[in-house]
């Protein structure tokens, strides 16, 4: 330790020029900071929320330098302590430039982690790969969580390539501090923003920092539970539209019912409501199975992100290296990922951009009524405030991010869902009883369909759903790193590699952090010694992880839609939508095994993925026997 920071010191003599007596702190202390462990950043003049030159960092303790960064246009000293910047020169100050907000910062200036989780246990890893290849080989998704889980407990080390440190958290107070008291005191990886760019555009996925903030409090109205309950008919709705086509045309000519690859059913339907849910529109994909948005999306993460090769492992461990401007470029390389999410890409925001044109011009022509979430947001750019208003390109990327998250992820619940009741036809028994009770009641008061309430009051129902939330979390993995030098707190004490006792882990700015949802949703600690079974009870009989004190995730304790300022904005319309379409289904239809054995496989493609074990090249695949429930 001792040597790396004696290495960095002579290094940063020998490229920054010598320093005037440092500055005292302009914050509330008058201690002078200490020079020695502070970073020289020469940063460019740009807008308020440019990544001024940080974009053009070194990370700093890889090589052993310090975190340095120099732009050639109007280059500017600051000294940070850390990430914190404490001192900015006069001139700069007089031309009426601010502090920047340390959200601005971009990761790449983020000092790599000083002490890392070294002491942590953990399984052995490549210098070279980490433990990558591991989790994209793995059989099923969770298989090396759950073994780390057993094997260290709630925290554990890991790695990603080029030997950089990676600590493993499942544990309640520490995930609840990360992401939820941490603020964005915990970042987006360069790599994961990047790759959220690929796939949804600059939206509120890809945004860090003061972009972030802004982008979700201009969406978060869109969200709120009163206008996700306004969506509850046109649920209703597409979920009746569902049945009856399967009535009518699917297994209209078989008694006996037959076998369906039911994910796809559900990606055209789920794609259906967010379409009308978010822009008004309809993509038309349950009847067109063929249209070019259902076409661009089916199968795009299994054919990209599956079994990716060893050098796009290594190439986006370097993207924290590569200025973001540049790193736009790695959307033309003609692989099978690339080309892909770029042509996907196009394709959503093609549709969007003509959207967004019209539902300004409705606007302007005076059409107030609309509730898409579109409608809302081309309503708040009327603002005067820059800081409520999202520019025509984050308007098109937060159509394509609601697109794309807002119906894979609930179509891959919904088909592990019918699977797990297809295993499980007792909960369909129970189900179907509790429906066609609230049904009695729906008639009895002379309404013609459920409301939300009475979804809300089906116990099976909805204990099925979290459940299966718990179980198969669609999205399992998420990373962050450290903005600064912390500590995080443990609910459930583990053991370093010399037996000590750890009961919190300091870390420091820079530290990569791996949140293991489907972890956490497993832990027997939280969960009960059958965290690993499929029981829905859990949630009837009052067993589910109740923790008052380390409460983490939004809905029900589990981590499925995460947690914090950056949790699912979307968790609330899932939930409603979903348990909307499982009662259409379990009325109208049994779901059963399909005729021909099918191994279903967790697959690990960016989602935790049905497919079929000797027939991955289908792609996304879920087949079920389903037939037609006749009433008696
Ligand atoms: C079962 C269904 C769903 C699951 C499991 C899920 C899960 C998640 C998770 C884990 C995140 C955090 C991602 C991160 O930090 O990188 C997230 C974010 C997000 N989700 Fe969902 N989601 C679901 C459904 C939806 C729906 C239906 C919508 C919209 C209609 C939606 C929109 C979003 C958006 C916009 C974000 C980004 C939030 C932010 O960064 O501020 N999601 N979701």
């Amino acid at each position: 330790m001792r040597l790396r920071n004696v290495r960095r010191r002579l290094v940063l003599r020998r490229l920054i020029p010598p320093l005037d007596p440092a500055p005292a702190n302009p914050g509330a202390s008058d201690e002078r900071p200490n020079v020695a462990n502070s970073y020289i950043l020469h940063i460019a003049q740009g807008p308020p929320s440019h990544h001024f030159g940080a974009r053009n960092a070194f990370h700093g303790g890889y090589f052993g330098f310090p975190t340095f960064a120099y732009a050639p246009e109007t280059p500017q000293t600051v000294i940070m302590h850390s990430r914190e910047i404490i001192y900015m020169s006069e001139d700069r100050k007089s031309a009426g430039h601010q502090l920047p907000s340390l959200l601005d910062l971009s990761l790449s200036s983020v000092p790599a982690a000083k002490n890392g989780s070294t002491h942590i246990r953990g399984p052995k890893a490549s210098w070279l790969y980490g433990n990558i290849i591991d989790f994209f080989y793995q059989k099923n998704v969770g298989d090396i969580d759950f073994k780390c889980v057993d094997e260290y407990g709630t925290a554990w080390r890991m790695a990603l390539p080029f030997g950089e440190d990676v600590l493993a958290v499942v544990d309640s107070k520490a995930l609840q501090h990360v992401m939820q008291k941490g603020g964005y005191g915990y970042s987006k990886k360069a790599d994961t923003k990047m790759g959220n760019r690929l796939i949804m555009g600059r939206g509120v996925v890809w945004a860090v920092g003061d972009s972030h903030v802004r982008q979700r409090k201009i969406m978060t109205p869109a969200f709120s539970p009163s206008h996700i309950r306004t969506f509850t008919t046109m649920f209703r709705n597409s979920a009746a539209k569902l049945a009856q086509k399967w009535k009518d045309d699917v297994l209209a000519h078989s008694d006996e019912g037959q076998d369906l690859a039911i994910n796809r059913w559900l990606a055209r339907i789920t794609l259906d409501i967010v379409g009308e849910a978010a822009f008004d529109y309809d993509f038309g994909a349950l009847e067109n199975q063929n249209n070019k948005v259902s076409k661009a999306y089916h199968n795009m993460f299994s054919e990209s992100v599956l079994y990716p090769p060893k050098w796009d492992i290594l190439f986006k461990a370097t993207w924290k290296y590569i200025p973001e401007p540049i790193l736009e470029f790695v959307r033309f390389i003609p692989t099978r990922e690339y080309s892909r999410f770029r042509k996907t890409l196009d394709t959503i925001e093609d549709v969007s951009r003509g959207l967004v044109e019209n539902k300004k011009s409705a606007l302007l022509a005076g059409d107030p009524k609309s509730k898409d979430i579109m409608s809302i947001l081309v309503k708040a750019n009327a603002s005067e405030d820059p800081n409520a208003r999202l520019s025509d390109e984050e308007m098109i990327a937060q159509m394509a991010t609601l697109t794309l998250a807002g119906h894979e992820t609930t179509a891959n619940t919904l088909s592990w869902t019918l699977w797990e009741l297809a295993k499980h036809p007792e909960y369909q028994t129970s189900m179907r009883a509790e429906i066609a009770a609230a049904r009695g009641k729906v008639v009895a008061r002379g309404d013609t369909d459920f409301v939300l309430e009475d979804l809300e009051a089906l116990p099976y129902c909805n204990a099925v759903l979290k459940e299966t939330l718990r179980y198969h979390p669609a999205v399992y993995h998420l990373t962050r790193i450290a903005v600064q030098d912390d500590v995080i707190p443990l609910a459930y004490p583990i053991h370093s590699q010399t037996g000590e006792t750890i009961t919190e882990i300091p870390i420091s700015a820079g530290q990569a952090v791996l949140i293991s949802i489907c972890g956490y949703n497993r832990l027997p600690e939280l969960w009960g010694q059958d965290a690993h079974e499929w029981n829905p009870m859990r949630w009837i009989n009052g067993d589910a992880n109740m923790e008052k004190e380390n409460k983490v995730g939004v809905y029900s304790n589990l981590m499925t839609f995460s947690a914090g300022v950056r949790s699912c904005i979307g968790w609330r319309f899932s939930v409603i939508e979903s348990l909307t379409l499982l009662v259409e289904l379990i009325e109208n239809f049994h779901f059963s095994l399909p005729s021909v054995k099918a191994e279903i496989a967790r697959m690990p493609t960016g989602l935790m993925t049905p497919m079929v074990r000797d027939n991955l090249r289908e792609g996304v695949f879920m087949p079920l026997h389903v037939s037609v429930v006749h009433e008696d």
